[in-house]
């Protein structure tokens, strides 16, 4: 393997995917480093879950290379669902059952039975969820039950979409650390998309922006903050607009 595929996670090479002839991934180039936390900008419908669906072999693109870890998202999409954890659109649990039972079910599921549950429960702020039935959770608790399963089996990559949706500012912060602490400190790979860009700017180490299923622009979010200190939001909302300020070519080379 070439020593730039080692370092890369996460692999995309012109990916295209289309519904009913409409093409909504096109030409799609995506490289994440190894460790990293890359955030994915794009407005409603711009191809974001599409995309994730794409890289986990939950759907098959009509040309290019999707890849995780080197695997090849269709080929050996078991493979890669047992490094990866996932959340995408409204997450689904037993829901007569409790968090930790739901926990313990993934868990089997993976084989992972050992690993211990409440330090998780905890680390997404769920510190006593006790034998409360999902189906009485509120959004939010929904969300941080999401995140721990999609975390708790230990993956070395975590693809998110929309993960802080309907989190609270606190939970929202929570999560912040808890993605920043997993790269920083575990060397887990991120891609995940919201349209928080605030919380994408403060957690991502890059940061890129679809638009109608192409990669419009994507730069270190340190140079981006450097470039467009006083209007990066603006800056940002005019590129996933599709703006005049589109001819981003320069963005891609930093
Ligand atoms: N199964 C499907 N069949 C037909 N069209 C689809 C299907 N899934 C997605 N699309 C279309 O593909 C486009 C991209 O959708 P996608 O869900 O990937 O966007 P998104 O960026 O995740 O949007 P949002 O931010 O609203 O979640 C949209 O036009 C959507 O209608």
């Amino acid at each position: 393997m070439k020593e730039t595929m080692k370092k890369t996670a996460i692999f995309t090479d012109n990916l295209t995917k289309s519904f009913s002839r409409k093409e909504v991934i096109r030409e799609f180039c995506l490289s994440v480093e190894r460790g990293s936390i890359y955030g994915l900008l794009g407005k409603n419908g711009a191809g974001k879950t599409t995309l994730f669906k794409l890289l986990l072999g939950f759907l098959r693109p009509n040309s290019g290379i999707a890849s995780v870890l080197g695997m090849d998202s269709l080929k050996d999409n078991c493979e890669i669902l047992r490094h990866t954890g996932s959340l995408i659109g409204a997450p689904t649990f037993y829901e007569h059952l409790s968090a930790v039972e739901n926990l313990r079910i993934h868990l089997a599921y993976m084989g992972l039975e050992d690993i211990e549950i409440d330090p998780m429960l905890k680390r997404v702020g769920l510190p006593a969820p006790g034998p409360q039935p999902v189906r009485e959770f509120s959004l939010g608790m929904r969300q941080r039950l999401a995140i721990a399963r999609a975390v708790i089996h230990r993956p070395e990559v975590l693809i998110l979409d929309e993960p802080v949706n309907g989190l609270d500012p606190g939970g929202m912060r929570q999560m912040r650390m808890l993605f920043c602490q997993l790269a920083r400190e575990e060397g887990v790979t991120i891609l995940l998309s919201s349209h928080l860009l605030s919380e994408v700017g403060q957690v991502a180490d890059r940061i890129g922006v679809i638009v109608d299923g192409r990669l419009a622009l994507e730069m270190d979010t340190d140079k981006l903050r450097e470039i467009h200190k006083d209007d990066m939001e603006d800056f940002l909302i005019e590129i996933m607009e599709g703006g005049e300020r589109s001819d981003t070519s320069d963005y891609f080379r930093n």
